[in-house]
């Protein structure tokens, strides 16, 4: 799945970006990772200054999928099905990664899928790995790769 990654902040050199470059790699073909500065103010105007750099990058015709703990969230296996339903649409996919504040409005309303990745607060350089973990579990999944072993509740 072609895919950008939109994402709030910078990896400084460090384990974030190491780890996100070994999943990243990993996946067929890798997220584009657009990288855009944190903005400043009070929280509310970092939410919305950060939702409109996030929006302007974001092609018109773009399916976004906003990570956000609001949204539902699925399991392994029902990602890899969303996954294939983006790819269907055949419209520039991108995810889009809030920074500390979190993502404005504007963006889970204009996103066609709101993803959570569970109910804990991550750190968001941190989220990218997870995210690129996912979509490389996901690949998986559809392609019958023993990589993911499926939750087996006792
Ligand atoms: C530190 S969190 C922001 C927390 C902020 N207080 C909020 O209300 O969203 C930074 C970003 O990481 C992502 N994130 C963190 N935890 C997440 C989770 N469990 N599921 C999905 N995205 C998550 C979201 O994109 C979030 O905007």
């Amino acid at each position: 799945m072609k895919a950008r990654l939109l994402a709030i902040g910078r990896f400084k050199s460090g384990a974030e970006g190491a780890l996100f470059a070994q999943y990243n790699a990993r996946l067929r073909p890798p997220l584009d990772l657009v990288e855009l500065p944190e903005a400043r103010g009070s929280a509310g105007e970092i939410r919305a200054r950060e939702g409109t750099a996030l929006l302007a990058v974001l092609p018109a015709n773009g399916l976004l999928v906003a990570l956000d703990l609001g949204g539902p969230a699925p399991t392994s296996e029902a990602l890899a099905a969303l996954t294939e339903r983006w790819e269907q649409a055949a419209r520039p996919i991108a995810f889009a990664i809030g920074g500390a504040e979190g993502l404005d409005g504007a963006v889970t309303a204009r996103a066609e899928h709101v993803l959570s990745l569970g109910p804990l607060t991550w750190p968001h350089l941190l989220v990218r790995a997870l995210l690129a973990e996912q979509l490389f579990r996901a690949q998986c999944i559809r392609a019958n790769h023993p990589y993911h072993r499926r939750w087996r509740p006792a």
